[in-house]
């Protein structure tokens, strides 16, 4: 039995803060402690929209496509400001197999023909309604129909990668991949390989 049996949570009050590109908003909730006892916290929200991310990997060449952009929030915290990550996208209404096979071609360049979902995750659950759908697929040189780069309407400046799988992992031991589903990715990748063909 948990201990959070007899807790309890109720949202009594919601207050939007900032409303732009994405909605911040403070709460207040009454929580029952694993212990009964009650208090009254405050929890502020960034109501992030769902988002996808795909790992593209070529077995006769054993890379990964992976792409260069510009990242404000990581320069703020002193890493490089173009980060590199596996391709991925918001949602933006799409289901996310569609949203995923979408944001593959316009920032690499390929159409992809299998694509498998791996998993679900929430990328920051203390302060960020942010879930991301996790895929897989398997590519070659054929598959790439396009330059991707991203949207130029929506200013997007991609820079397209293709890293040897041990380069990559070896790339997160040194810091130069520091972006969770990143991380998240490659790390399945390098567990499940072999049935990647
Ligand atoms: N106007 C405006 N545009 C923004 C802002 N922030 C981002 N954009 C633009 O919004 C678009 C989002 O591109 P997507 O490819 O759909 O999303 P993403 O930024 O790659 O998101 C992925 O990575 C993020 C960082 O790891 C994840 O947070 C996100 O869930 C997703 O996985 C880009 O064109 C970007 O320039 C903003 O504050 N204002
Ligand atoms: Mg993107």
């Amino acid at each position: 039995m948990s201990k959070f049996e007899n807790a309890k949570a109720e949202i009594v009050s919601e207050k939007t803060l900032a409303d732009q590109w994405t909605r911040l908003s403070t709460f207040e909730v009454d929580y029952t402690d694993s212990r009964g006892e009650r208090h009254r916290l405050k929890r502020e929200v960034y109501h992030r929209t769902p988002a996808a991310c795909i790992l593209l990997y070529d077995p006769k060449r054993e890379t990964v496509v992976l792409v260069r952009q510009y990242r404000l929030p990581a320069r703020l915290v002193g890493e490089t400001s173009w980060m590199i990550e596996v391709p991925a996208g918001l949602l933006d209404g799409d289901q996310p197999e569609a949203a995923i096979r979408r944001e593959a071609m316009e920032e690499t360049g390929f159409r992809v023909r299998d694509v498998r979902f791996l998993f679900k995750a929430m990328t920051s659950p203390g302060s960020s309604t942010e879930v991301i759908h996790f895929f897989a697929a398997v590519i070659d040189t054929s598959d790439r129909v396009a330059d991707g780069g991203g949207l130029a309407e929506e200013h997007e400046d991609i820079e397209v990668l293709e890293v040897r799988l041990p380069d990559a992992i070896v790339m997160i031991e040194t810091g130069d991949i520091c972006d969770a589903k990143t991380i998240m990715l490659l790390q399945w990748a390098a567990l499940n390989v072999a049935s990647l063909k």
